[in-house]
């Protein structure tokens, strides 16, 4: 299926492109926007995939997270996708900023009437890899210029699930993962206990099968070396309300002998894009570190 290009937008030497297309995850047409630096228009580059949290479109972390800024000058693509299918007219999809739209949590639901079309991590891993990497149409053929082979994932707050989940579920698929302020222990929090409960049902057992501090030491993830970067700020509500959770995450990688995790307290920061804009360089360095 071919993108349509709604919006090209030049920025930090590259160009913004808003793009739509139908999907067949979602059964519904979604937003997803790329930055291509400008080494892009004359050689394949490497992609950082951002996953976005809660309420958030492709546009949140594009206008405010000058992630950018850093990909332009190592020459590094961003896909920003959307976090929800929209108007999939589920009744109650749109009563919640937690749960339905705006709120995909990156798994595929298994519970009606969510399992047609919340299907966040097929459209991810899959979906979203063969548009960007495949044939789409002639006038957006990103695969003459992304190079599928090096492609990193980072994330915020339910991105930031989404972005640690993904990796540990697909060993080799992406170089390193990083996350702003993660949902890290979704199966012991509000937030997660709601979308999974929704989303993938009452046992709590198929539930670990997309929380981070559980695939941490599992037999998923069969590597040591997490090459993982975290931030979290210790003005965050979420944070001081147990939404994160990064110290069971992080108890969790120790007590599975997995190196290379390094986790943050940034002093005073919140759960904005303050916060986000302000760490972004360091995370986009940490993916140029494999990547380039
Ligand atoms: N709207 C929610 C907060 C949702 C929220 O903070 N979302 C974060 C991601 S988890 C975000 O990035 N929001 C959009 C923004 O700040 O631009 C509330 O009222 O508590």
């Amino acid at each position: 299926m071919a993108f349509e290009v709604k919006a090209t937008i030049a920025t930090f030497g590259g160009q913004l492109l808003k793009l739509s297309h139908e999907s067949t995850s979602t059964k519904t047409p979604m937003a997803v926007s790329i930055y291509l630096p400008p080494a892009a228009s004359t050689q394949k580059v490497p992609v950082l995939i951002f996953l976005s949290g809660l309420t958030c479109t492709p546009d949140n972390c594009s206008e405010k997270g000058f992630l950018a800024a850093a990909a332009s000058k190592h020459g590094i693509a961003i896909i920003y996708p959307d976090t929800s299918p929209r108007g999939a007219g589920i009744a109650g999809e749109d009563e919640a900023y937690d749960f339905g739209t705006g709120a995909g949590f990156y798994v595929d639901a298994t519970q009606a009437p969510w399992a047609d079309n919340y299907n966040m991590y097929s459209y991810i891993t899959s979906e979203l890899p063969a548009l960007f990497f495949g044939d789409a149409a002639p006038a957006t053929n990103f695969s003459a210029k992304l190079d599928a082979s090096r492609v990193s994932i980072t994330g915020h707050s339910m991105g930031g699930h989404g972005a640690l989940t993904l990796y540990l579920r697909n060993p080799g698929a992406y170089k390193s993962v990083s996350a702003f302020a993660p949902i890290s222990n979704p199966s012991a929090c509000p937030w997660g206990d709601k979308a999974f409960s929704g989303y993938l049902g009452a046992d709590k057992e198929a539930w670990k099968a997309h929380d981070a501090t559980h695939l941490v030491g599992s037999d998923v993830w069969k590597g040591k070396d997490l090459k993982a970067l975290i931030d979290v700020g210790t003005g965050d509500n979420f944070y001081k309300q147990g939404q994160l959770l990064p110290e069971n995450f992080e108890k969790a990688v120790k007590d599975a002998g997995v190196t290379g995790v390094t986790v943050r307290y940034q002093e005073n920061y919140d759960h904005s894009y303050f916060f986000i804009s302000t760490f972004a360089q360091d995370h986009v360095d940490h993916a140029a570190k494999y990547l380039l």
